[in-house]
């Protein structure tokens, strides 16, 4: 919808209207369509603004739109006709123009925007190119390198760069739709045919070429295997080559290809799912828009150890007040340090005032009496975690929430040691904490909906992605982990090397292979874990350690390489081999490989060739197939939860959706096929079963994953 306007004389205004972003479905192109042509038809009308409702002018395309029919006037038409139109044609941004909004407006002959609005193309995060001239008109104005640099990140800058990069005439403090007017009256009259980007010729330059092998060569090493950014350097180097009615032949090419691409439909499903997931809705049926949030203002932090340092940071940041508290004076005064560190090193990066007077460091529990919620962030030790909670207890206020960032401990047990089961739930964050996105808010089943409210209500104001999940060990993201690494772990026993299930991940698109991440965790972190539950003691020999525990196959090689001491970067040998501890660089470590023969021989395992295929078969189908368990159990709301999950907290690579969509697209017979296929070669794993919930979907005709809720319902109300 657009909503035709005559201002003073000689002036029509146009105003897209489509709550929330404004977004150019096909009725707002319909309305701006026929809100031009009643323009052009009033002989008074000399000149048009354009703008967007509640002072947003668009965030672009419908991308709802992309995956029906595509129906109405096509925006490229739309935006042809507006800059040729005889008319003056000024663009008035407030809010957002984003993507196709910021093509409409390079459409027009002028642009005029608020100082606090935000510009960008960021069609490439969806799969795409700016497909309705951008590539073309963008580069005509700004030049090839920073058009490059804004097309291929998907970069929003503010109304200031934009000035300084010409892509806006004028910036204002005030209104921009009267900045507008004012402009266009200024200028009524003058030629157009120098505001129309379409006119002016390519913009070669001798080192055109150059500056795209640059280009590619970026893209190609940090878009690990997507597709979009590689034809967004190739569409913009048709602006520099050829006449615009050519480049946009190209970008049309380029853009049919990439449309109806499987990574522009994972990227625009991620886009819902990260947005989906701060609807939440609890088994009982509490959810997002029924349930309350109280304020927090002040938060305590317990333990200043890696975790603690980052949930300060993150907190404090977002304008939270923090006491952060420690056991004895030397690890305060680490810890203290550390954050004011990290702090005024972000302040001055940001150019922005010191946030230092929100912070408090305490050596006792009654600097916490006033707190609203505390973060508890000590060992993961589940004594030392009920002996925190239960003398909490003691110092808080009746109605102040406790909260643990536990990675994959029982929120009931540990809320059973304190005075308020209801309001004690789960706030697992991913280290470093204030840089990852993720956020797995944990309800018990003692949870009230009010305290899980606060916490995903706290995490979104400090700019967490917030997905609430149920109670299980490991909750979702670290219990599916558990069998992705097991699977790898298999992988080495059985004949490949680290590098090369590394390599076949991250040919696949993973930020880093499992075992380079295992080596940056540490090893040991996993090796304490697995002595607490019992799965290494001391009648298991250290030397030939059983490869069968707790009734079903174990591997022990990473309990043998912290044998050694190797415990990843931090000791300079993990799964690699590092130039120094601390080190980042991974090199293949020959030892491992000798440790490797050694250990087959040892247990008479005869090496097999593993297939980079094979390595993705198990270790993503294995991701799925506990992904499908976790919602048989419901501790998952939707595969959606898990999707964003996974791309937040893991490294998924986003252009292949999450797991749950991977095996959607791959299709769920093929999942479950290959599943069987394993599970009959490895029936000592018992998680290589293919899950209730898969056999099902497969046997109900493999639905589309946004169907996939459906069918979980009917899965429950039959238990
Ligand atoms: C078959 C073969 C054919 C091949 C050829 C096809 C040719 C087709 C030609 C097409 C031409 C292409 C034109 C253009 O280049 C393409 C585009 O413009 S794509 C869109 C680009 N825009 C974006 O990526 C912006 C996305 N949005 C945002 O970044 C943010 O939403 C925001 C605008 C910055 C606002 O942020 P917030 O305030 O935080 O709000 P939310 O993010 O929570 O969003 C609120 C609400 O709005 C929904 N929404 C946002 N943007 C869009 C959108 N562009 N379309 C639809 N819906 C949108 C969002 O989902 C939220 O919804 P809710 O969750 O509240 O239901």
């Amino acid at each position: 919808m657009a909503r035709y306007t005559r201002l003073t004389e000689p002036i029509a205004l146009i105003t897209l209207n489509n709550p929330p972003v404004n977004a150019l479905s096909s009725a707002v192109r319909s309305g701006i369509v026929d809100s031009v042509s009643q323009a052009l038809k009033d002989d008074q009308v000399k000149a048009v603004v354009f703008c967007g409702e509640n002072r947003m002018f668009s965030g672009g395309a419908d991308i709802k739109e992309f995956s029906g029919s595509m129906s109405g006037p096509p925006l490229v038409r739309m935006i042809h006709s507006i800059e040729a139109s005889e008319k003056l044609m000024v663009a008035a941004i407030e809010g957002v123009a984003l993507g196709g909004g910021l093509e409409l407006a390079l459409g027009c002959h002028y642009r005029v925007a608020n100082t606090k609005a935000r510009l960008g193309l960021p069609e490439v995060t969806l799969g795409f190119l700016p497909g309705a001239g951008g590539t073309q008109r963008l580069p005509r104005l700004t030049g090839i390198t920073a058009a490059l640099e804004l097309i291929t990140t998907g970069r929003q800058i503010s109304a200031q760069e934009a000035l300084q990069l010409g892509i806006v005439d004028q910036v204002t403090e005030g209104n921009a739709v009267q900045a507008a007017m004012e402009l266009a009256l200024s200028v009524i009259g003058q030629p157009l045919n120098p505001r129309r980007l379409s006119l002016r010729p390519p913009v070669w330059s001798a080192d055109v070429d150059s500056v795209c092998e640059v280009a590619l060569a970026r893209v190609k090493q940090h878009s690990r295997g997507a597709m979009a950014p590689v034809a967004c350097v190739q569409a913009v180097r048709a602006a520099a080559m050829l006449p615009y009615s050519k480049g946009m032949e190209k970008e049309r090419q380029l853009m049919d290809t990439l449309f109806r691409s499987s990574q522009a439909r994972a990227l625009q499903y991620a886009f819902f799912a990260q947005r989906n997931a701060g609807k939440w809705s609890l088994p009982n049926g509490a959810r997002w828009n029924n349930t309350k949030a109280r304020d927090v203002q002040r938060v305590g932090v317990i333990g200043l150890g890696t975790m603690g340092r980052g949930i300060a940071v993150s907190l404090v940041k977002a304008g939270l007040s923090v006491v952060a508290l420690e056991s004895d004076a030397k690890q305060l005064e680490s810890g203290k340090k550390a954050v004011t560190a990290m702090l005024q090193r972000d302040a001055q990066r940001r150019g922005v005032g010191s946030p230092l007077h929100l912070l408090t460091f305490a050596l006792s529990f009654h600097q916490l009496k006033d707190v609203d919620l505390v973060i508890e962030a000590v060992f993961e030790d589940m004594n030392l975690k009920k002996r925190v909670f239960s003398d909490l207890c003691k110092v808080l206020r009746a109605g102040t929430l406790i909260c643990t960032n536990t990675s994959g401990l029982n929120v009931d047990e540990l809320a059973k040691v304190t005075d308020r089961q209801h309001l004690v739930v789960g706030m697992h964050f991913f280290a470093p904490a204030h840089v990852m996105k993720l956020l797995e808010v944990v309800y018990g089943s003692r949870s009230s909906p009010e305290a899980v409210a606060v916490a995903m209500a706290l995490g979104k104001r400090i700019q967490k992605v917030c997905v609430a999940v149920g109670n299980c060990p490991g909750f979702v993201g670290n219990r599916m982990l558990k069998l992705y690494m097991d699977q790898s772990l298999y992988l080495l026993e059985e004949g490949a090397t680290p590098e090369q299930v590394d390599q076949a991940l991250e040919e696949f698109g993973f930020a880093m292979g499992i075992f380079k991440v295992a080596d940056l965790s540490g090893l040991d972190v996993g090796w304490r874990v697995r002595k607490a539950s019992g799965l290494i003691g001391p009648d298991i020999d250290p030397v030939n350690p059983s490869r069968w525990r707790l009734g079903q196959r174990y591997c022990p090689l990473p309990d043998m390489l912290c044998q050694q001491g190797r415990f990843g970067q931090k000791t300079g040998r993990g799964w690699y081999l590092y130039n120094s501890p601390g080190s980042k660089e991974a090199k293949p470590d020959p030892e491992i490989l000798n440790f490797l023969e050694d250990y087959r021989l040892k247990y008479g395992i005869t090496p097999q060739r593993i297939s980079s295929q094979e390595v993705i078969e198990r270790c993503a189908f294995s991701l799925a197939n506990e992904g499908f368990r976790i919602l048989e159990d419901g501790i998952a709301a939707g595969p959606e939860d898990i999707d964003v999950i996974y791309l937040f907290g893991y490294g998924w690579p986003r252009h292949r959706g999450g797991p749950m969509f991977y095996a959607s697209q791959v299709g769920l017979s093929v999942v479950l096929e290959k599943m069987e296929h394993y599970h009959r070669i490895h029936p000592d794993v018992p998680s290589l079963e293919p899950s209730r919930l898969l056999r099902r979907l497969v046997a109900e005709g493999s639905p589309p994953i946004q169907q996939w809720r459906n069918h979980i319902k009917n899965l429950h109300s039959q238990l």
